[in-house]
């Protein structure tokens, strides 16, 4: 098993020992005191699952306050980018992101601690995403940034995506209130 930092200190890429015979493979999805060793320390207390078809965006999401999640993410089935953007005010790397790809075929997980926003793309036909949550699901703490934002350039590697009507009308970063952001 394996942790890797990206260019955002407190993003984390875990990789499982994946152990493969002739019936397929297994490994630990998630195993606490595993994760805890490797500087994922969390309590988690929702696990969220979404079935997406190819060139859909989700995101980007976060919650404030109260409802501060933490997440870690993972593919089931097919393939995505995953999209972690630093939205703590007052951060050196705020509004930077971290995309990395997630499959079926990586295993590879990211940890991404409270304080950014969160969204994916789906590259393969249809993905099945699985995450992990560190608080429940507030649609009074739920706040989102728009994925095309032009300060975040993000090369979501999807053209004509879908996208939901909400996220269509979530602001740009640059007009997101201090009291809106992560504190
Ligand atoms: C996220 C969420 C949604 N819902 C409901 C609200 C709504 O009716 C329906 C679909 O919600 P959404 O359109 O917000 O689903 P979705 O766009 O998949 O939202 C998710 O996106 C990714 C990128 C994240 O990071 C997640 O935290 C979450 O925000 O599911 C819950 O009941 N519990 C939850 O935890």
């Amino acid at each position: 098993m394996q942790v890797s930092q990206t260019r955002i200190d407190d993003l984390l890429l875990i990789e499982p020992d994946v152990y493969r015979d002739e019936r397929g493979y297994f490994f630990e999805h998630y195993s606490r005191a595993r994760y805890e060793a490797l500087g994922v320390v969390a309590e988690f207390v929702q696990d969220n699952c979404s079935f997406s078809r190819r060139g859909t965006i989700r995101g980007l999401h976060y919650q404030i306050g109260a409802g501060a999640q933490g997440k870690l993410t993972s593919v089931l089935h097919g393939r995505v980018l995953d999209v972690a953007v630093d939205v703590r005010f007052g951060s050196p790397t705020f509004g930077q992101y971290v995309a990395v790809e997630l499959s079926d075929e990586n295993h590879v997980q990211f940890w991404i601690p409270p304080g950014f926003a969160h969204g994916f793309s789906v590259l393969s036909e249809t993905v099945v995403f699985m995450y992990k949550c560190t608080s429940f699901y507030s649609k009074e703490h739920e706040r989102s940034v728009r994925f095309d934002d032009p300060d975040l350039a993000i090369d979501w590697r999807v053209t004509d995506p879908i996208v939901s009507e909400k996220d269509l009308a979530a602001p740009y970063l640059r007009s997101v209130g201090k009291d809106d952001l992560f504190s």
